[in-house]
C-alpha cells in the first residue's frame, strides 16, 4: 500500500473532485459519512455520549458531517467548535450551516480553556480539530484542551490524524498532540503511524476508502510504501517440478567468535529454512563441532584460529555471502574482512559486528559491492550515520548513506524500514516477541538465503523482513510474547510461506430463518 505525502493527498483530492465532477463539499460528505458508518456499525445506536470536537478547517468540516449524521440517527451527541483561528474553510462553513439546519442550534463555541466541557471516562471523543493542514505550533489553550482529553481517560477517535500531529515532523511538545485510541485515516496511512517517535499517538489506525481517483492512486509514485502480503506476493518465486538444490544457490555465512557461535548457527538455519539449496558456515575452529552437531544440514569451513576469524579463505563459490554475526571486532578480524572485501564480487549482507567494523573504518564502505544489504539495529545505525535529532532526521541521514554507497539499509525495530536511495519500504509485520537475542541473526540468514536463491537484493530484503515478522505474528498466538526466542522465528518461516497463499475465510452467514438462542 502506498503512503502518500500530504501534498499528494491534497493533489489527489482536487483531481478526484475534477475527474468525478463533484465538489469538494461532496468529497467531504463522503469522507464524513464513511466515519459515521464505521461508528454506526460498531455502536448500533448505543446512547453513549459522543463529544465531537471540530476545528475550523476541512478536518473540522469532516467532524461536522459525522456529528450531523450521528444526530439524525438518534445518537447522544454534543458538537463543539474549537475556535483556534478566524479563518474558516469554505466546506467547514457549508457544514456549519447544515448542522444548524439539522439541530436548529449552533454547536458550542470554545474560545479558551476557561470552561472545558465535562466528559466522563465512558464517553467518546471524536477528534476533528486539526488534520493534515496543521502548519504551526498550536496555541496554549488548545494544548490545555488536549490535556483535558487525556485527563478524562475517555476513548478518542481521531479523524484522519491525531490532532496536533504533523505528517512530516516529530512533535516538539508531546502535550500538543491528541492521544488517539483509534485513527480513521483517509485513503492512505500516514508515515508518522510507523515511526518510533510518532506512532505512539494512536493505538490503532485504519484506512477508509473515500473514492480518490484510482488512476491517480495507481500511477503516482510515493516516497514510502507499506509492505504487506499484497506487496510481497508478486515477489515470490514458485519452484519448478524438476528443480534441484543447485537451482537454489549456495550461501556462505561468515561470522562467530568464542562464545558467539550460536549467531552463525541461527543465521545458517535461516538460510536453509528460507529455501536456499546449500549453506556453508565459515567460523573459528571452536565452532566446528557445535555447529556440525546442532545443525547437520550445514557445511563448515574453519578459520585457522580457534577463537576468532583471522583469515577469510574458502574454496567454494557462493551465490551470496553474509558477514558479521557474532564475529567480534578484533583487529585480526577487521584485517581479514578488509582483505575479503578487496577480492569479493558476490552479493553481500552485512550485520552486527560487520556493521560495527564499517562504522570504525568508514573507508571500507567504498569497497562494498553495489546493493550490499546492511541490517543495523538502532545502535549499529548510529555508528554508521552518527546521532540523529529525530526520526525524520534519521531517515534523511540513512537515505544519504544509501545513495552515497549504493547500499540497501534495513533500519530494524518495530516497523522495520528498508531504505533504498530515497525510497522507504515500511514493513507491516512483526511484534515485540522479536525483541530477543538472535532474531536479527536469523533475519540476516533469511535475506542471504533469498539472495542465494536468485531474488535480487532489494526484493530479498523486503521479502525477508516481511516473512521474519510474519513468522513471529503467526507463532506468537501459540507462544506468547515472553517465551518466543530466535529459534522460533525459524520454526515459523514455513507458516509464513504457507500463509502467503491462504485465502481469507468466507464470512459466516446465518441460515435464513435461523434464530439465535
Ligand atoms: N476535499 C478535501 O479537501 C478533503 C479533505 N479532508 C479533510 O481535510 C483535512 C485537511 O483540511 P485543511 O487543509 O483545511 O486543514 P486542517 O487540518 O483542518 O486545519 C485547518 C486550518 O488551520 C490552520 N492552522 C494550521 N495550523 C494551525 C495552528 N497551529 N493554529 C491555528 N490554525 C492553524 C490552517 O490554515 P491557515 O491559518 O494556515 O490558513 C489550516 O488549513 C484532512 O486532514 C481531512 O480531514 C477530507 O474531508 C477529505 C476530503
Ligand atoms: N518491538 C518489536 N517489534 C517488531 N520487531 C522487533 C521488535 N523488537 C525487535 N524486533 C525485530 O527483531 C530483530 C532484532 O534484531 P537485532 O537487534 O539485530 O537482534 P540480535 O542482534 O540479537 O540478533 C529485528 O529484525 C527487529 O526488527
Ligand atoms: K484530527
Amino acid at each position: 500500500m502506498k503512503i502518500f505525502s500530504k501534498e499528494q493527498i491534497y493533489e489527489g483530492d482536487a483531481l478526484t473532485a475534477k475527474k468525478q465532477g463533484i465538489t469538494s463539499t461532496e468529497l467531504m460528505e463522503r469522507a464524513g459519512t464513511q466515519i459515521f458508518n464505521w461508528l454506526h456499525l460498531r455502536m448500533q445506536g448505543a446512547q453513549v455520549p459522543i463529544h465531537v470536537f471540530c476545528g475550523i478547517g476541512n478536518n473540522g468540516g469532516d467532524g461536522l458531517v459525522v456529528a450531523r449524521h450521528l444526530i439524525t440517527h438518534g445518537y447522544n451527541v454534543k458538537t463543539y467548535i474549537v475556535n483556534y483561528s478566524k479563518t474558516r474553510s469554505k466546506d467547514f462553513l457549508i457544514n456549519y450551516e447544515r448542522i444548524k439546519g439539522t439541530t436548529k442550534d449552533w454547536p458550542i463555541l470554545l474560545n479558551d480553556a476557561k470552561e472545558l466541557p465535562e466528559i466522563d471516562e465512558k464517553d467518546i471523543i471524536v477528534d476533528a480539530i486539526f488534520g493534515i493542514g496543521l502548519n504551526r505550533p498550536i496555541v496554549t489553550w488548545v494544548k490545555q484542551l488536549f490535556n483535558h482529553f487525556r485527563a478524562t481517560k475517555a476513548f478518542v477517535l481521531s479523524i484522519d490524524v491525531p490532532s496536533g500531529l504533523e505528517t512530516d515532523a516529530v512533535p516538539k511538545d508531546e502535550e500538543c498532540v491528541v492521544n488517539a485510541g483509534y485513527t480513521l485515516s483517509f485513503q492512505t496511512p500516514k508515515l508518522v503511524f510507523f515511526l518510533p517517535e510518532t506512532a505512539k499517538y494512536t493505538v490503532q489506525w485504519e484506512v477508509l476508502d473515500i473514492g480518490i481517483d484510482p488512476e491517480y492512486l495507481f500511477t503516482t509514485p510515493t516516497e514510502a510504501d507499506l509492505i504487506g502480503k499484497n506487496e510481497v506476493l508478486p515477489i515470490y518465486k514458485p519452484r519448478e517440478k524438476y528443480s534441484h538444490k543447485g537451482h537454489f544457490g549456495h550461501a556462505l555465512v561468515i561470522g562467530g567468535s568464542y562464545g558467539k557461535i550460536g549467531a552463525v548457527t541461527l543465521a545458517s538455519r535461516g538460510v536453509l529454512t528460507i529455501g536456499a539449496g546449500k549453506v556453508t558456515a565459515y567460523m573459528p575452529k571452536c565452532g566446528y563441532i557445535p555447529l556440525q552437531s546442532s545443525f547437520p544440514e550445514a557445511m563448515v569451513i574453519s578459520d585457522v584460529n580457534d577463537e576468532k576469524i583471522t583469515k577469510i579463505d574458502f574454496n567454494i563459490t557462493p551465490d551470496a555471502v553474509a558477514f558479521g554475526v557474532g564475529a567480534g571486532t578484533d583487529a585480526k578480524t577487521i584485517s581479514a574482512f578488509e582483505a575479503f572485501l578487496k577480492t569479493n564480487t558476490k552479493p553481500l549482507v552485512i550485520d552486527a559486528d560487520g556493521i560495527n567494523i564499517l562504522a570504525k573504518k568508514k573507508a571500507l564502505l567504498k569497497s562494498l559491492p553495489e546493493n550490499t544489504v546492511l541490517t543495523p539495529h538502532p545502535k549499529e545505525l548510529e555508528g554508521l550515520i552518527g546521532k540523529w535529532t529525530d526520526d525524520f532526521d534519521k531517515l534523511k541521514k540513512t537515505k544519504a548513506l544509501s545513495k552515497k554507497y549504493k547500499c540497501i539499509v534495513v533500519i530494524k525495530g518495530a516497523n522495520t524500514i528498508t531504505v533504498y536511495g530515497d525510497k522507504l519500504y515500511v514493513n507491516a509485520t512483526g511484534n515485540p516477541s522479536l525483541a530477543t537475542a538472535g532474531t536479527g541473526d536469523v533475519l540476516t540468514g533469511m535475506i542471504t538465503g533469498l539472495i542465494a536463491q536468485g531474488y535480487d537484493a532489494l526484493a530479498a530484503t523486503i521479502f525477508g523482513v516481511y516473512l521474519h515478522g510474519k513468522s513471529a505474528d503467526l507463532l506468537v498466538e501459540e507462544l506468547g510474547y515472553q517465551s518466543f526466542i530466535a529459534s522460533h522465528v525459524i520454526e515459523g518461516i514455513p507458516l509464513a510461506y504457507l500463509d502467503l497463499f491462504k485465502q481469507p475465510e468466507p464470512p459466516q452467514v446465518e441460515e435464513a430463518g435461523e434464530e439465535e438462542n
